[in-house]
């Protein structure tokens, strides 16, 4: 049972079309990767998934209703979105960041109870960023800050969490850290969907890898059936899909395989 689905969704900035007729649906537990080179729509599909914009033709449904006829508190109880780990202005406390996962669970400017401090210390447990808490958001580092987005994702208790590239700007162990976190809150039945440009990061943790190119899908399916023709066909560079043991396959450049 499809829990977020697009169907035949368009959308243009302008005179530019950006996504053209883009179908596709995203289950319970699914953790759904978008591979596609620079400006091939992945953020605009994931911003068109989080309702924050909408399709010019076709339906983005959640559960079955449209998300045009969902308000915007109910969606956020959905959907929760883990940008780029950026840096706040404001020096906020990793918990009060976390604690901003709780807003659309309570009245508006309503204070924090017990249970949401609770959820909170739980999302930053879960994380393993508990130590973290009482530390400057704008002081930690950048893996730290994605992990600190996650786990405000989590507090939110959203059924969907959207991210766009999460292992952006991190270093190798940070990026490692972070795919076994996702993995293992998957096995726990969240879903995510996000977007990346590693191709070795949607084979590690996605049960679904979708490819894009020019604002339309080109391949959709479990990371079994991802192949090199699709990726030479989206990054228009030749690769190698190699077995490293039964059933785990890594994704290397042909340059790797030139003297
Ligand atoms: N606000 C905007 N106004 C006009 N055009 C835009 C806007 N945002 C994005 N675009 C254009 O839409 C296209 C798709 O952009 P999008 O950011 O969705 O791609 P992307 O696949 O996420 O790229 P990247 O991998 O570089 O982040 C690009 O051609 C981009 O220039």
């Amino acid at each position: 049972m499809s829990l977020l689905a697009l169907d035949t969704v368009s959308f243009s900035f302008g005179a530019r079309t950006v996504l053209d007729g883009i179908s596709l649906s995203v289950g319970q537990g699914e953790v759904a990767a978008l591979l596609g080179p620079n400006g091939s729509g992945k953020t605009t599909l994931l911003r068109l998934m989080l309702g924050l914009l909408s399709p010019d033709a076709g339906t983005v449904t959640l559960g079955g209703t449209d998300l045009r006829r969902l308000h915007r508190p109910e969606l956020a109880r959905q959907m929760a979105y883990v940008p780029q780990a950026h840096r706040e202005t404001f020096a906020y406390r990793v918990r009060d960041i976390v604690l901003m996962g709780r807003q659309p669970h309570r009245p508006f400017l309503g204070p924090a109870g017990a249970e949401d401090r609770r959820i909170v210390a739980e999302a930053l447990e879960r994380l393993g960023i508990s130590h973290l808490a009482e530390r400057s958001y704008t002081e930690i580092s950048g893996g730290e800050r994605q992990l600190a987005l996650i786990a405000r994702a989590m507090a939110q208790q959203a059924r969907i969490v959207v991210m766009d590239e999460p292992t952006n700007g991190l270093d190798y162990g940070n990026q490692v850290r972070l795919l076994e976190r996702i993995k293992a809150l998957a096995r726990e039945g969240n879903t995510f969907i996000f977007s990346t440009h590693h191709p070795d990061h949607a084979l590690a943790v996605a049960s679904r890898v979708v490819t894009m190119r020019h604002g339309g899908i080109v391949s959709d399916g479990p990371p079994g059936t991802l192949d090199e023709a699709t990726l030479g066909i989206i990054y228009q560079v030749k690769v190698h899909l190699v077995p490293v043991v039964e059933g785990v396959r890594v994704c290397v450049p042909a340059l790797h395989m030139e003297q």
